[in-house]
């Protein structure tokens, strides 16, 4: 391998640990400006040999041109919808429908609980550990293809931080839009006599349906992963919970707020925990997501149509309208 692949190849593999550090562990190990001088002479070498330019570098997040639309994609296996709960009540009837079907059942279930993240549900696709594809949720059927546009997402990575990746792996979770960019975006829009956008929401959706990932590039978006779909070639753990911790560890960044709870009681506490926390998270969540951990369970239960039994959303209730 000539030198210079060699110095490409080790700036690629810096700049990845250094995303990784800075997006998925919040944990930055250098400042920005090393961050941007590094960035900067990957992109001078590759800009000198660009033979040697390769879709997964970490200089080519942003796509060249706008599309003219966006392609349609089947997903392999339906994005679910998740049944809601409004109330302890209800949470417990959920319960009582598990222990029901489970029939044999330790008395204390283990649960994993998430915050449900309000933004756009989306899926990646890694082959052999390269983002080769994503899409809208969509009908759950069948989704919209905004590959480069989800490229341009600083905290998804281009390629998985593992040696040896599983052939396929799909990864599913929410894009959303953080309160303080949104405000900031707004604030931009408001100046320049653009149009504002009504939620950080609809700001998320609104801007990876742009046509031009140039100007999804710009905005601040931020995943998290909260599920695994296909898989090929992958050897996972038993449970959701230590798959969000595999996925983690390869690069893929997961909400921190996630907890394992056991039985009923410790649900419901996390469930006033996160409630009570939602005003300082910084991003807007609408519930929580509860739950069966162990996958061996979660497949013997299945779904309804298109829910899963083995899982839930505890929504909280409707915030106040907000006055503008
Ligand atoms: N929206 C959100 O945060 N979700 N959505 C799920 C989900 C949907 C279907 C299976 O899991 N999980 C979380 N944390």
């Amino acid at each position: 391998m000539t030198d210079i692949q060699n110095q490409i190849n080790q700036l690629r593999k810096t700049l990845r640990h250094h995303e990784y550090q800075y997006h998925v562990l919040d944990n930055p190990e250098i400042p920005d400006s090393e961050y941007d001088r590094l960035f900067h002479q990957l992109k001078a070498l590759e800009q000198q040999h660009p033979e040697l330019i390769t879709v997964d570098s970490p200089t080519q997040r942003v796509g060249a041109k706008p599309s003219a639309g966006f392609a349609q994609i089947t997903h392999e296996l339906p994005m679910l919808s998740l049944d809601n709960a409004f109330s302890d009540e209800e949470i417990y009837a959920f319960m009582k429908r598990i222990q029901d079907r489970l029939m044999s059942l330790p008395d204390n279930l283990e649960f994993c609980c998430e915050p449900k993240l309000d933004g756009l549900a989306v899926s990646i696709l890694y082959e052999n550990g390269v983002l080769v594809q994503a899409a809208t949720r969509g009908d759950g059927m069948t989704g919209e293809d905004i590959t480069l546009n989800i490229r341009t997402v600083r905290n998804i990575p281009l390629q998985l931080l593992t040696d040896n990746p599983p052939a396929r792996l799909e990864v599913r979770g929410e894009v959303f839009m953080p309160q303080a960019g949104f405000d900031k975006l707004n604030e931009e829009a408001l100046a320049k006599g653009e149009k504002t956008f009504a939620n950080p929401r609809n700001a998320a959706a609104g801007s990876l349906r742009q046509l031009d990932p140039k100007i999804t590039s710009q905005r601040p978006l931020v995943f998290n992963a909260y599920s695994i779909g296909i898989t090929q070639g992958a050897d996972l753990p038993p449970t959701h919970y230590e798959r969000l911790q595999w996925l983690e560890s390869v690069g893929i960044p997961v909400n921190s707020e996630i907890r394992l709870c056991n039985g009923t009681e410790e649900v419901l506490k996390f469930y006033r925990a996160i409630q009570a926390k939602r005003p300082n998270l910084g991003y807007d969540i609408d519930g929580t997501v509860v739950k069966v951990n162990a996958i061996s369970l979660q497949e013997r239960l299945g779904f309804i149509s298109k829910a899963p039994r083995w899982a839930i959303a505890y929504k909280f209730p409707a915030q106040e309208e907000m006055t503008v």
